[in-house]
């Protein structure tokens, strides 16, 4: 079957390793609302990240739907990371961690360096969306490049958006 060009196939790869990076923020975030008792929901962070997004995702020249759902994808599946440790930790009856990072000051600062990062990489698949074999690409590469971790659901959340546009 046709495969992408090199130059797409490093682009693809950039993305989910991008991807990734961002999901394994979630444990940090999910140990400081533990032991914070901080809700696992923050929509007007969220919603700040969103204005972000829109703004540069025009500047990028990325449709603002795309970018918006993508986002909106990532923010799922981190919370879904985060709700299955909490979990985990009550049925482990775990107390408050000894050193957790702090959400505002530590945690929060390495997804808002990640957000511009995944913006130009979402451009680059808004373009390859249409080569041909991208979305066998990806399937293929998502599997090696992104963490498994809860039977991978999170991470098939992360990359829904991709799969939708992507031609196979
Ligand atoms: C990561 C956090 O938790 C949730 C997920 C977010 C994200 O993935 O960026 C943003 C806000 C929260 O709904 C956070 O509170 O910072």
């Amino acid at each position: 079957p046709p495969e992408p060009p090199d130059e797409d196939k490093a682009a693809i790869d950039r993305m989910l390793v991008l991807i990734d990076e961002r999901l394994d923020v979630a444990p940090l975030v999910a140990q400081s609302k533990w032991n914070s008792g901080a809700p696992i929901e923050a929509p007007e962070r969220e919603a700040q990240i969103l204005d972000q997004v829109a703004e540069d995702a025009e500047a990028a020249g990325v449709d603002d739907a795309f970018a918006r759902r993508f986002f909106d994808k990532q923010f799922e599946a981190s919370k879904q990371v985060q709700r299955r440790l909490h979990h985990q930790w009550l049925q482990e009856g775990r107390s408050t961690f000894a050193d957790p990072p702090d959400l505002a000051e530590e945690v929060r600062p390495v997804l808002d360096r990640l957000t511009p990062q995944l913006i130009e990489a979402l451009a680059d698949m808004q373009r390859i969306a249409e080569v041909e074999g991208a979305g066998r690409y990806l399937e293929q590469r998502a599997a090696e490049l992104i963490q498994d971790d809860f039977d991978g659901e999170p991470r098939d959340v992360a990359i829904a958006p991709l799969r939708e546009r992507f031609a196979p």
